[in-house]
């Protein structure tokens, strides 16, 4: 007889090759998890995300934030960001998570949905700013949204549901051989928090 009933475990790699995905479940309890969702909410300074596309600036309605152990800069969709400093919740999440998963990040690119109506398209986050096959860990807080992985070759497509207060690992060749999408969707109309812990590599600033 089993006595949990266990949904998932964290060792399992969830890709069947080419990378390293692991997903943590709940890391934060629903009243710590509540909590760092306001705050994030109410204290970031969230701005509207703009990307260069076909050589067109846009302007998208997902809000964007970056910060990090020094005011490093990141470009990313071909628009340079300097990171802002941690503030005491980014902090707090940052140790748990590294203490969670055995890796250390100095920097953390924020993501804020206001709905399901806003999602994030295919990607993966090989950018040269970042350490190669570095692991970047994903906390989500808010509406649970579906997070999908599809390998840059053959198609396979994996999918993971992210929780509110959950920790989700990208590892390995992840970044290289796969792409990984936030889809949108007409269930969800709450807003989503997801917050990835990156390691930039040194930088002159
Ligand atoms: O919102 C998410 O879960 C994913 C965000 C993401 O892929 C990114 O910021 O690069
Ligand atoms: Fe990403």
């Amino acid at each position: 007889m089993k006595l949990f009933d266990e949904p998932f475990d964290p060792n399992k790699n969830l890709l069947p090759y080419g990378g390293i995905v692991n997903y943590y479940g709940r890391v934060f309890d629903a009243d710590t998890a509540n909590e760092f969702y306001g705050v994030l909410l109410k204290e970031i300074e969230w701005e509207n995300d703009k990307a260069i596309i076909f050589g067109k600036e846009i302007i998208t309605k997902r809000k964007v934030a970056w910060y990090g152990q020094k005011p490093f800069s990141y470009t990313y969709s071909k628009v340079t960001k300097r990171a802002k400093p941690w503030t005491p919740a980014l902090k707090a999440i940052k140790e748990q998570i590294e203490e969670t998963s055995g890796e250390t990040y100095n920097s953390c690119l924020l993501n804020l949905y206001h709905s399901g109506d806003e999602g994030m398209a295919w990607h993966s986050d090989g950018e040269k700013d970042l350490k190669k096959d570095g692991a970047i860990a994903s906390v989500s807080f808010g509406a649970e949204r579906k997070f999908a992985f599809k390998h840059k070759e053959s198609k396979e497509k994996v999918e993971v549901w992210l929780e509110h207060g959950s920790l989700l690992i990208m590892a390995g060749t992840c970044q290289s051989y796969w792409l990984h999408r936030l889809p949108p969707t007409k269930k969800v109309n709450s807003p989503r928090v997801n917050l990835t812990f990156r390691t930039i590599v040194e930088q002159k600033i």
